[in-house]
């Protein structure tokens, strides 16, 4: 059997949904074909459950360390089943939005099963033949598993079990100190895990501004948090029931193992070839109209590569409904993307860093704002971390990056005057007195002060200015 639709897509996670429900309520008859369930990474293993458990872990930090306020409790007794039971409450309450009778109700075909193309323009599922205007390829990404010798036999976690466990492992080593290593590892640890992250990096969040990333290193050696930098396992064996990592020069033994150390596209069984897509191991290739190489298949979201977020394949999908549907005549634009890894202190970034500003542009300023001279900061026993905004001469903003209390809410205000090429000035306007976002105002006015400090015959031209009237006044 044939059916013709404006659009197929391939793949129910963040990028597929927001592709099918925008398109249906434009009119358009569209199919999404998913071969296990609507939601993806983002509900079922990933933001969802790995937030929910951050809150937990927090709430149990919170509670040991509360002798600060002069609150003195005992120390807490977690109940790892029931901590689970929370996460999977949150999953189960945010479900229904992701819900195949949703996407139903909407007039979308959903389509269970894993399909391929059989040629460029048909997708073959569940014995139909899908043909389309245009399909869609948002099929996502998966853990990347590292080829160490033992790993497969010894058994290990990904982001896939870990929210799904019925024991807390007593120890945990966890291969790669990206952000869901830091992630997870820092919350684990909090409810009472003992955790060794291992980073083949000189340090954890390679990713982040090395200050920035310095900082929440510091916090989870403050914590107890054992960090082995510049390393990768060789070989894990099972001794006494026990996994034993070695790292060359030295071995490790622990419960548990979870391996955060990248991203894989998902692709293989769509047997892409006989559609014409090409791809490489980092995803499917795709052009500023996120066109693969046959221009009526598209690709969003972590499938390609690049920014892997939640919100990024949600901005995707919105170039991908206005080319797909209509003309391809809309390109993405990177300049403006942001990000918070949620530890604690969270690591929030848009923008350039210091160092790539510094190999673009010859006259780039930076203005620094620690937390520890924020009253609320203060208030709130907050202190670590800082702002750091990236500016040129001019006050055109180049990036953001905050590492401390709340960055992830903090950043939006520079995300805003970046996306609308507002200068820094613009962020020096009035902020309510005591809050936290009270770091990008005092960054900002740092921008005017190192100009002025910089700026001797303005300095002296002020001084004579100042005798005079000082004179007049006599
Ligand atoms: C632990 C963790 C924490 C994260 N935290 C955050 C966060 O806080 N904020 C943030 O912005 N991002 C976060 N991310 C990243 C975010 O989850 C992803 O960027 C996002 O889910 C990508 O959406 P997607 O639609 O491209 O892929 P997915 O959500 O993975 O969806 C892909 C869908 O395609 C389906 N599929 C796969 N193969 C086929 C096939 N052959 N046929 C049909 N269907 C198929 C899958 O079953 C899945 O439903 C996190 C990721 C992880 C792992
Ligand atoms: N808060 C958020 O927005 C959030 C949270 C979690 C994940 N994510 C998304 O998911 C993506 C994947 O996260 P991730 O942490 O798995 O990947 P990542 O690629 O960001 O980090 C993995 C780290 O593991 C290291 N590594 C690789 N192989 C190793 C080995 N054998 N031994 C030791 N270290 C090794 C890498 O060098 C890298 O530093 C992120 O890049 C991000 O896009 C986002």
């Amino acid at each position: 059997m044939t059916v013709e639709y404006d659009l197929v897509v391939i793949g129910g996670g963040s990028a597929g949904l927001v592709v099918a429900s925008a398109a249906s309520q434009t009119g358009a008859k569209v199919a999404l074909v998913e071969k296990h369930r609507l939601g993806g990474d983002c509900l079922w293993f990933g933001c969802v459950p790995s937030k929910s458990l951050i809150q937990a872990s927090r709430i149990a930090y919170s509670v040991k360390h509360s002798d600060r306020f002069g609150i003195y409790t005992q120390p807490p007794d977690i109940d790892f089943t029931k901590t689970i039971h929370y996460v999977q409450d949150v999953i189960r309450a945010i479900e229904p939005n992701d819900s195949p009778e949703r996407f139903r109700g909407l007039g979308v075909n959903v389509i269970f099963g894993d399909g391929q193309f059989i040629d460029s323009k048909t997708f073959l599922v569940d014995g139909q033949k899908l043909t389309a205007r245009a399909f869609v390829i948002a099929t996502g990404s998966r853990p990347t598993i590292p080829d160490i010798e033992g790993l497969k036999e010894a058994g290990y976690l990904t982001n896939e079990q870990v929210f799904t466990l019925n024991h807390q492992p007593k120890s945990l080593a966890i291969i790669g100190a990206g952000p869901i290593g830091c992630e997870l590892g820092q919350a684990f640890h909090r409810l009472g895990t003992e955790v060794i992250l291992i980073s083949s990096q000189n340090g954890l969040l390679s990713k982040e501004d090395p200050e920035v990333a310095q900082v929440v290193e510091q916090q989870f050696i403050k914590e107890g948090i054992s960090i082995i930098n510049n390393s990768k396992v060789v070989k894990i064996e099972i001794n006494h029931n026990q996994k034993v990592l070695d790292l060359g020069n030295t071995k490790i033994s622990v419960d548990e193992i979870l391996v955060s150390a990248g991203r894989t596209p998902n692709l293989e069984s769509l047997n892409l070839e006989a559609a014409g897509v090409e791809f490489n191991n980092k995803g499917v290739q795709v052009n500023s109209k996120l066109q693969t190489t046959n221009p009526k298949i598209y690709a969003c979201g972590d499938v390609i590569g690049g920014y892997q977020f939640t919100h990024v394949a949600g901005y995707e999908a919105s170039i991908v409904i206005q080319n797909a549907l209509f003309f391809p005549l809309k390109k993405t634009n990177y300049r403006v993307i942001p990000w918070t890894t949620f530890t604690e202190p969270e690591v929030a970034r848009v923008g350039l860093t210091e160092k790539q500003a510094k190999e673009q542009y010859k006259d780039v300023i930076v203005l620094k704002q620690d937390f520890y001279h924020v009253d609320r900061a203060q208030a709130e026993n907050a202190t670590e971390g800082f702002a750091k905004i990236i500016t040129r001469s001019n006050g055109e903003i180049l990036g953001g990056h905050i590492v401390g209390v709340s960055a992830g809410e903090i950043i939006h205000e520079i995300v805003l005057a970046m996306t609308h090429k507002l200068p820094v000035s613009a962020l020096s306007g009035i902020h309510v007195y005591p809050t936290l976002s009270e770091v990008n105002s005092k960054a900002a006015l740092l921008f005017t002060k190192q100009k002025y400090a910089k700026n001797v015959r303005l300095q002296n031209i002020l001084k004579k200015f100042f005798s005079l009237l000082r004179g007049w006044s006599r």
